[in-house]
């Protein structure tokens, strides 16, 4: 006989209807007949019922629709506020098409449009005049159980200068990367803007501005409620939930990271996270070129957030073959605004970090000049100046080495120092290269496909906190990154040198995460500074049992989470 499903007793006391009609969203047509009668939802659908794979390829589907990348994004993020479990299958299943919306290019594009784009609330937004009540504002955050928090100032977004109360799109991203890319679980993540106001003037004038139509407040005001910050993530959410500072502008990204390292749990991804995904490409590189890092000359372009610690890492790295420290920093040569960093700069204006890598000699004022001396065997790019590698600095990289190696880092696409195909048409193929965002693959003139890698710290950052929160690290140190990036170097194959990629494909990406993950781990365990015990006694297992399961759950009966008023420490 069968079933009447009318036989089962709707629990309407449960849901008053705006809580159905919104519980609706959750999985949708995926709703068994059981669980719609159960819900008291049943009619509300129609009555085929679906599976998740369906959904995904309706996802599919819909997102083809739209040729505008932007309104891809506003697709994609409407499916992030309805269906959490859909969206990341979804993403999950298709990162390398996926990707370049949720992040960059398309989310630069997104925060420059951020008025335009913005529809329901989605994460915090501090400000400066919130100063004594941030705490307050936490509370105010409907999840308790925060283990991640991505937080920008908005000053400097992407390569698009300051954004102000419009640079969300960022920490929103990235967070959506810590879950599609590490199965970081989407209500222990917190995207937060701290809008202290905005120096750009476009912004200000724009009736769609969504932030403080005020400049920015700098000095001891800032800094206090910096501090205030802090310690309120701390007090509301435990010394272990990790804070990744994005996107800051250079002087309060390098000051922050001195003042906060070592006592929260922090770090900054531009400056660190960036240092090792660029170290892993260039350890990587050394399979092809078949050499130690430390027999490359390498000069950048830009010398800030994200050159500066590429080169101090990549110091670390050839200390570790044995160079010393001078010879090493010997090999690195920066240029920024005003060319080669020289000693006694006639400008002067060295700070700190670019005075351990001015070098003794006369000025040279281009990036063209600086190649022609230096000869370098490696360029890297990041000071957001799209097409600063011209041809011809790209052929001198070709006459110079067999196998050259460029990083046009800079994001998004328009501001990258070059293309895949010019940096291949330039070097008659032969150069080894890799960018920010993206860029199609190239049909060589023999017929071959090479597929540039994404260069990009998201290779690092989704495992690299997968890894703090396993083992509950508190103290980020150099060491770790050095490991990010060698356990990132591993797992690049053969084949994806072969096919002139220094990275995994995008498609592999969340095993990468894993596998990064396992080694900060078991770092963490072997320096003494996890906090997490007993340690696990299979630190894979123990780190996949932690994701996040993009599959849908059993929608009976309703599961209230335990109400946490304290933060828990230490358990995922
Ligand atoms: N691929 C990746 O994972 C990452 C890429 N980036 C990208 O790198 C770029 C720079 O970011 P940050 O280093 O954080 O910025 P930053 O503001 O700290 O540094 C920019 C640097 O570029 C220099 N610069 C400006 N104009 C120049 C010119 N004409 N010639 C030479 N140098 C010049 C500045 O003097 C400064 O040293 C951005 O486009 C950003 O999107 C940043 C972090 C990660
Ligand atoms: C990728 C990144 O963090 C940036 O461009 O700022
Ligand atoms: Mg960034």
């Amino acid at each position: 006989m069968e079933f009447d499903w009318w036989q089962l007793t709707p629990r309407r006391e449960l849901f008053s209807v705006p809580d159905s009609l919104a519980a609706l969203d959750s999985r949708g047509m995926a709703f068994s007949i059981e669980e719609r009668q159960a819900m008291g939802i049943h009619g509300l659908l129609p009555p085929r019922v679906k599976t998740q794979e369906e959904q995904v390829q309706l996802c599919k589907l819909s997102i083809d629709r739209y040729e505008d990348p932007l309104n891809k994004y506003i697709y994609l993020m409407g499916l992030l506020d309805r269906n959490e479990h859909l969206f990341y299958r979804f993403v999950g299943e298709n990162v390398a098409e996926m990707m370049p919306i949720v992040y960059t290019p398309t989310v630069g594009l997104a925060c420059q449009k951020y008025g335009l784009v913005y529809r329901r609330p989605r994460g915090l937004f501090i400000t400066i005049n919130d100063k004594g009540y941030v705490y307050d504002i936490l509370k105010n955050w409907p999840e308790t159980d925060v283990r991640a928090i991505v937080v920008t100032d908005g000053e400097r977004i992407l390569g698009l200068g300051d954004l102000g109360a419009c640079g969300m799109g960022i920490p929103v991203g990235k967070l959506a990367l810590y879950t599609a890319l590490a199965g970081i679980k989407p209500h222990q993540c917190l995207p937060i803007t701290i809008d202290v106001g905005t120096n750009n003037q476009g912004m200000l004038d724009d009736p769609l501005y969504i932030g403080l139509r005020q400049r920015r407040v700098r000095g001891p005001q800032y800094d206090e409620l910096i501090q205030e910050f802090m310690e309120a993530v701390v007090k509301r959410y435990g010394q272990n939930c990790l804070v990744q500072f994005e996107d800051f502008g250079n002087a309060n990204a390098f000051r922050l990271l001195e003042k906060y390292r070592g006592k929260y749990c922090t770090f900054n991804d531009d400056i660190q996270g960036t240092a090792a995904v660029a170290v892993a490409g260039l350890l990587a590189s050394l399979r092809v070129t078949n050499k130690q890092l430390s027999d490359n000359v390498i000069v950048f372009q830009g010398a800030g957030e994200a050159s500066l610690g590429i080169a101090e890492l990549c110091v670390m790295a050839m200390k570790a073959e044995g160079t010393s420290e001078e010879d090493a920093r010997g090999r690195i040569f920066m240029v920024d605004s005003k060319g080669l960093i020289v000693k006694n700069r006639p400008e002067g204006g060295l700070n700190e970090h670019k005075e351990k890598f001015a070098k003794d000699c006369t000025p040279i004022r281009t990036l063209a000049e600086v190649v022609e001396v230096v000869k370098p065997s490696v360029l890297i790019g990041a000071a957001a100046i799209g097409g600063a590698f011209t041809p011809s600095i790209l052929r001198a990289m070709g006459d110079n080495n067999q196998r050259p190696v460029v990083f046009a880092l800079s994001n998004p696409t328009s501001k990258a120092e070059c293309t895949a195909e010019e940096a291949y048409v330039n070097t008659d193929e032969r150069a080894i290269f890799a960018s920010g965002s993206p860029f199609p693959d190239y049909r060589t003139k023999d017929g071959r496909v090479l597929r540039p890698g994404q260069g990009n710290n998201a290779y690092i950052f989704p495992g690299l906190a997968l890894g703090i929160l396993c083992a509950g690290l508190v103290d980020v140190s150099e060491d770790f990154m050095l490991l990010a990036a060698e356990a990132l170097a591993d797992i690049v194959s053969q084949e994806n040198l072969d096919q002139g990629s220094l990275y995994p494909p995008l498609e592999d990406i969340q095993e990468c995460s894993v596998k990064i993950a396992k080694k900060i781990v078991e770092h963490a365990y072997a320096t003494g500074k996890a906090s997490v015990q007993p340690p696990p006694l299979d630190t894979e297992a123990f780190i996949r049992s932690q994701m996040y399961d993009v599959r849908y759950g059993r929608a009976l009966p309703p599961v209230y989470d335990w109400p946490h008023d304290t933060p828990k420490v230490n358990v995922l």
